[in-house]
């Protein structure tokens, strides 16, 4: 019978992510009596296997396109050999680098503070790690991420050929081909980096649509772009996934149909990208007393991060409010400062929306979505600029893609943009920070714009948004 130890606490964290490592900064800032469960390793989702080792992946396929390119300068350069492993070690090195900052700052808190093992309620204020610990909290952070979603029935008929993002930053190689299933951030990003560094690549989506973008005309260019550099199946329906050979030799055969024939391919691999579900299930929320939707979510306050009126917050992918990384890290405070302070609970205003695609070209949406400001009935006139003719973009051969910028009537306020594009990752802050800090069309138009840059582009579409607002304060 393993020894069990109880320990009283004021604030346990579930989760030493993002979101946990920030709860736990915040809390401390109130009490020394902070407690966190960690049931794997150290070093987050993030620098693990999410937006660093993906990134990391994305650059040399996107050096890899940019050398095919050349061509379009008038530049000869000889054929783009990929070596496989060295860009993979290189995935790798950078990726503990990253991580090993994110171990380090854990490893420097109080060893007392630190507990190994899965945590789950048995009691609405009180966790059970493993067999080995019992803690009473005043309060409770749930900071537990996400995971990828995983049909049982594929899982089992294809084994280690069925692979989700964690298992890609762990090759020593790339493969010939791999299948990627699901047309959202994750399945666009690998499937492109994947695509440019030569691994024989098949997307396969069910709805048509790509990416995160809600505006008609924006997620048709995205389709559009998307379609013109990967080999897709955009709106196909799996058949069969079947597992042929053995050892080395494994692969997956799939049977899809798509616009109405019918296709049988071979892969490497099966690469899942079909969503993330909150780690959830394993908690036993029902001995919180905590009520779950058909999700399996419980109800919170977005501000706070509260549980309704429980001593218990939630943050980060759990919640699956906003999951991306800068989101994750503004749910850790909030959560940790509010668990600390419980029951004085105070409201965190969240920053304005900002989501990006390191697709090819970036997707990228700020501010109020399109889809957003139509389901509330804002009354709003869309400017836009088609990056076909932009000056900047064309010199760089980058001219391709739409964005869409959204303003008020009456207020002549910005609202927030879609695009897919040239330079969107960066357009996407400044339309954001924008959309924070209330700024008016016209006041945005005030600004300097260089000459020639991408931002050209950007003036165009504002420019055409202030032209359809009706009672705006004039712009110069
Ligand atoms: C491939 C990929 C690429 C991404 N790229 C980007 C990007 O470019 N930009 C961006 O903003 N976001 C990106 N994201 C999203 C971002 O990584 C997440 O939003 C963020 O990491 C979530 O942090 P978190 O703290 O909520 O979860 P995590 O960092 O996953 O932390 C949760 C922790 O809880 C632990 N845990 C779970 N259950 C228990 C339990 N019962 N007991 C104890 N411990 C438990 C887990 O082991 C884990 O360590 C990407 C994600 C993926 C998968
Ligand atoms: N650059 C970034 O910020 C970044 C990068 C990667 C991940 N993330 C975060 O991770 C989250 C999860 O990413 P994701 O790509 O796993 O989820 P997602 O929700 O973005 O995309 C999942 C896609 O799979 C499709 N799908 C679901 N079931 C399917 C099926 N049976 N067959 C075919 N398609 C199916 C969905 O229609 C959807 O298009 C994102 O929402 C994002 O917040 C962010």
């Amino acid at each position: 019978m393993p020894h069990l130890t109880t320990l009283q606490t004021d604030v346990a964290i579930i989760g030493v992510g993002t979101a946990g490592m920030s709860a736990y900064k915040a809390a401390r800032k109130h009490t020394d009596r902070v407690l966190t469960i960690e049931a794997a390793e150290y070093g987050t989702t993030c620098a693990r296997v999410g937006c660093m080792p993906s990134k990391l992946l994305i650059a040399p396929a996107l050096a890899a396109h940019r050398a095919r390119q050349a061509g379009g300068f008038g530049l000869e350069i000889a054929r783009v050999h990929v070596d496989g492993a060295a860009v993979m070690q290189r995935v790798r090195t950078e990726r503990d680098r990253f991580a090993q900052f994110s171990v380090d700052e854990v490893l420097d808190w109080p060893a007392e503070h630190r507990i190994r093992g899965h945590a789950r309620f048995i009691a609405p204020r009180t966790l059970q790690v493993d067999e080995h610990t019992r803690i009473e909290a005043r309060s409770i952070v749930i900071a537990t991420g996400s995971s990828p979603i995983v049909p049982d029935d594929l899982r089992q008929s294809l084994g280690d050929r069925l692979i989700v993002n964690d298992d890609v930053f762990a090759w020593q190689d790339l493969p010939q081909s791999v299948a990627v299933m699901g047309t959202g951030v994750i399945g666009l990003e690998l499937a492109f980096a994947l695509h440019f560094l030569g691994v024989r690549v098949r997307l396969l989506g069910r709805s048509g649509k790509v990416g995160p973008a809600t505006d008609p005309a924006i997620a048709a260019e995205c389709a559009a772009l998307v379609q013109d550099t990967l080999p897709c199946a955009l709106q196909s329906r799996l058949l069969q996934a079947r597992r042929t050979g053995s050892g080395p030799d494994a692969a997956v055969e799939l049977r899809f149909e798509s616009e109405g024939k019918e296709y049988t391919e071979n892969f490497d691999y099966l690469l899942m990208a079909t969503g993330r579900k909150p780690n959830l299930s394993q908690l036993n929320l029902q001995a919180a007393d905590i009520a779950t939707d058909d999700k399996g979510l419980p109800a919170f306050d977005p501000l706070t991060r509260q549980i309704e009126d429980t001593p218990i917050f939630i943050a980060g992918d759990a919640n699956q409010h906003h999951p991306v990384l800068h989101e994750a890290s503004d749910d850790g405070h909030a959560a940790g400062h509010n668990a600390a302070q419980y029951p004085d609970v105070r409201a965190f205003q969240r920053r304005a929306g900002l989501n990006i695609v390191f697709s090819h070209p970036r997707i990228a949406l700020a501010g109020r979505h399109h889809r957003q400001l139509t389901q509330a009935g804002v009354q709003f006139a869309t400017g836009k600029v088609d990056f076909k003719r932009q000056g900047r973009s064309r010199i760089e051969l980058q001219n391709q893609g739409l964005l869409h910028v959204y303003g008020e009537q009456g207020t002549g306020r910005f609202l927030g943009a879609e695009m897919i594009g040239p330079a969107a990752e960066h357009l996407a802050h400044l339309l954001a920070w924008a959309v924070q800090q209330e700024q008016t069309v016209a006041q945005m138009l005030a600004c300097p714009f260089y000459h020639p840059v991408v931002e050209e582009g950007l003036r165009t579409a504002l420019r055409d948004l202030q032209a359809q607002l009706k009672n705006h304060p004039s712009s110069p």
